[in-house]
């Protein structure tokens, strides 16, 4: 099979060295972009080829329309009217947000397969921004779980919001936040136990 990449080692480096970035520069992105970033992103596994996800981008205008979408809520959740409102600039001067939305399929097993889908489809559209120096951040902001919310930008009943990725060229970038090494994790069954139980 040939390689895709001329680097073999590029996956692995781009996994390495991806950081979420939370300080953007305000440049917006180049136009096409984005629709090129989710064309890679789509080729996450996914169960029964149900490509279980469904984006709404948000930039220029559209940032400000998130940021007052989210105030409404953020201003009743901080006691602090100052840290709301700051909270809000810095919603409406991301270059661009991303909601990522699945389907909430009632049966368990195909939820979870939705789920894990989509956050496959999350890492690989993180991986491929930070290929292109676009830096990203995976965010769960309580607000997203709000239905005033969900309902002001368009995610419907039987829809949840998986991520909301804030994306633009990084202003910083943070040093790493060093992992566990696996092996502490890891436990290896190379014999057939005596009890015919794994402890
Ligand atoms: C499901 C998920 C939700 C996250 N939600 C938040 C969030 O709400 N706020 C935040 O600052 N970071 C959030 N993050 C980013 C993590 O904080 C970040 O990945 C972690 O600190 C490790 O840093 P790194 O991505 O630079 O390696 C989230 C990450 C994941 C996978």
């Amino acid at each position: 099979m040939k390689p895709v990449s001329d680097s073999p080692a590029a996956v692995a480096a781009a996994i390495r060295e991806r950081r979420s970035i939370k300080q953007f520069k305000p440049d917006p992105l180049p136009e096409g972009v984005l629709e090129e970033l989710l064309n890679i992103a789509v080729w996450a596994p996914n169960h029964g080829l149900r490509e279980p996800w469904r984006f709404i981008a948000f930039q220029g205008d559209g940032s400000r329309f998130l940021a007052e979408a989210a105030f409404s809520f953020v201003k009743r959740a901080f006691a602090d009217p100052e840290v709301a409102a700051k909270r809000k600039e810095y919603i409406s001067n991301i270059p661009l947000t991303l909601l990522v939305v699945m389907p909430e399929d009632p049966r368990q097993r195909e939820w979870d397969e939705d789920y894990a889908a989509v956050s496959a489809l999350v890492q690989n559209f993180q991986l491929a921004a930070w290929e292109k120096g676009i830096g990203t951040i995976w965010k769960t902001d309580p607000y997203l779980y709000a239905p005033e919310f969900r309902s002001k930008v368009g995610v419907k009943l039987g829809e949840k919001i998986v991520a909301m990725l804030h994306a633009g060229y990084p202003e910083i970038i943070p040093d790493s936040r060093p992992r566990t090494d696996a092996a502490a994790r890891l436990q290896i069954v190379a014999h057939y136990p005596e009890d015919g139980i794994i402890d």
